[in-house]
């Protein structure tokens, strides 16, 4: 028996890596303000920073064991950490939820959080309630994790040499190259309890009540309509910077905003890889020599680790040309009028906040979804380019700078980009598809009705 809507309780299960965490509170911290008799209990490996600046009372954080056992020795791969997350996950937030049905008093009625975690199917299911999941990055990525059967068994399983190989049977996808599938469907560790949790996801999916997606419809208007008919609702609640925008702007800590101030309007390349992904050491040498050899004015946020391999003598040469820091306020940023290109490696939240911003894009994609985040904002979205060959180089690098900031066809970025932000903030609206998707979830959540 459901609760009723007065004592609704919500689980919000996170995948607690790089940007997952801060996107899902997002969506929470919307929901929470909309549904303020509902509990959202949030269950993360860590809440001190997240929950330092102002959150709704009705949103619960929950800690959960992050699957460390005593004296373990980190590797330096994320992913192996992730792993050790997933093997203990499932055991760990059923603990800590009927922790939290204790503590509230209310029983939990719908399980959300990260579609990544799709253990939480069988979660919901053994406690007869929905299950409504959010996937963090667009629904390209998402079809191919629900096609990943198909794409298997019709192209074989291979590790190194199909790549350029076209998959052309995928709704949606035109002409994709196999190289610029998410790691983990045909290429990488396979059997890595991170990729069997997106394998197992894609076909538990359509178990879901509803799909939740971080983007809008309108963005991939024919994956939505193919996904919108393998699943039982899918809804794009984004983009969720637009949505549910971060309650405090990020602090300007080493000055970008000032420093931008100073500089000639769409002059700048701002350049970051997100939270986990790094460029080469060769290749930060390479950047950095084609941004001193253009003079294109930059700000670069680059974790100090990589900062050493920098040129000799280049922050002292490049000391008026550009600036270094270790964080960047990047919403602000990508919003400042100095800004002409975004250098990313094609996260999808960051991708997101490029279009926000209207700033045309040269990707240089790392791992997992950034391949084909890639090459949707360069073939299908037409708003910027991936790096020639798709790795740093002086020269390759230089063209793309060209290509994006001097030359015709930057204008033509620039207005296409334009397009398709205008899409995104139309989106948002009021009567926009996302703000109507928001109210069918809250309905979803809430009521316990509409699926
Ligand atoms: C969101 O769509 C994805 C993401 C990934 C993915 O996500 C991810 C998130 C993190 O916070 C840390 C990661 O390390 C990570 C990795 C990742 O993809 C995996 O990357 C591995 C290399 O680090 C390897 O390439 C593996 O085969 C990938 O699955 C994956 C797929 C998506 O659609
Ligand atoms: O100097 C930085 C670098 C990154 N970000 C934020 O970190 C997130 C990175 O997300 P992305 O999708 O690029 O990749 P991930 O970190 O999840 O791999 C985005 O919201 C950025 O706005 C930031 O605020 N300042």
């Amino acid at each position: 028996m459901a609760n009723s809507s007065t004592d609704r309780h919500v689980a919000i299960l996170v995948f607690p890596f790089a940007s997952h965490i801060g996107i899902l509170l997002s969506l929470v911290r919307r929901l929470a303000a909309a549904a303020p008799d509902t509990t959202f209990s949030f269950y993360n490996t860590t809440n001190e920073s997240l929950f330092s600046g102002p959150n709704p009372e009705n949103i619960k954080p929950i800690p959960i064991w992050d699957g460390v056992p005593d004296g373990y020795v980190f590797t330096g791969n994320i992913e192996d950490t992730i792993n050790l997350f997933l093997e203990t996950a499932e055991e760990a937030f059923k603990g800590a939820m009927r922790i939290a049905e204790a503590e509230t008093g209310r029983r939990i009625g719908c399980v959300m959080g990260d579609a990544i975690l799709s253990f939480a199917c069988d979660v919901a299911e053994e406690m007869g309630v929905p299950w409504v999941p959010l996937w963090v990055s667009g629904s390209c990525s998402l079809s191919i994790h629900y096609y990943t059967d198909l794409i298997r068994k019709t192209v074989g399983i291979h590790d190194v040499g199909h790549e350029n190989e076209l998959l052309k049977f995928i709704p949606g996808f035109p002409e994709l190259r196999l190289g610029d599938l998410p790691g983990g469907v045909l290429f990488g560790n396979l059997e890595s309890p991170f990729s069997i949790m997106l394998h197992k996801m894609g076909k538990t999916l359509p178990k879901a009540a509803a799909v939740l997606v971080n983007s809008f419809e309108e963005l991939e208007p024919e994956l939505n309509k193919d996904l919108n008919s393998k699943f039982r609702k899918l809804l794009n609640v984004g983009p969720l910077n637009l949505t549910s925008p971060p309650p405090s702007p990020h602090v300007d800590k080493y000055g970008c905003i000032p420093w931008l101030e100073e500089r000639k309007a769409a002059s700048v390349a701002y350049i970051s890889f997100g939270t986990v992904a790094q460029p080469t050491p060769d290749e930060v040498v390479a950047l950095a020599k084609a941004l001193e050899a253009s003079g294109t004015p930059f700000l670069w946020s680059i974790k100090d680790n990589l900062k050493e391999q920098l040129p000799e003598g280049f922050l002292k040469r490049t000391s008026e040309q550009g600036k270094i820091v270790a964080w960047a306020p990047q919403l602000q940023v990508l919003s400042h009028s100095s800004t002409g290109v975004f250098i990313t490696q094609c996260g999808w939240g960051s991708m997101l906040e490029s279009i926000a911003a209207g700033i045309p894009m040269i990707g240089r994609p790392v791992f997992g979804d950034h391949h084909i985040n890639g090459w949707m904002m360069e073939n299908v979205l037409k708003i910027g380019v991936r790096v020639e060959g798709g790795i740093f180089t002086e020269s390759a690098t230089m063209r793309a700078l060209e290509l994006v900031l001097s030359r015709e066809s930057g204008k033509n970025f620039k207005e296409q980009i334009g397009h398709v932000r205008e899409l995104a903030l139309k989106a948002v609206e009021p009567k926009g598809s996302s703000s109507e998707n928001l109210k069918t979830l809250l309905d979803i959540i809430v009521t316990g009705q509409n699926f």
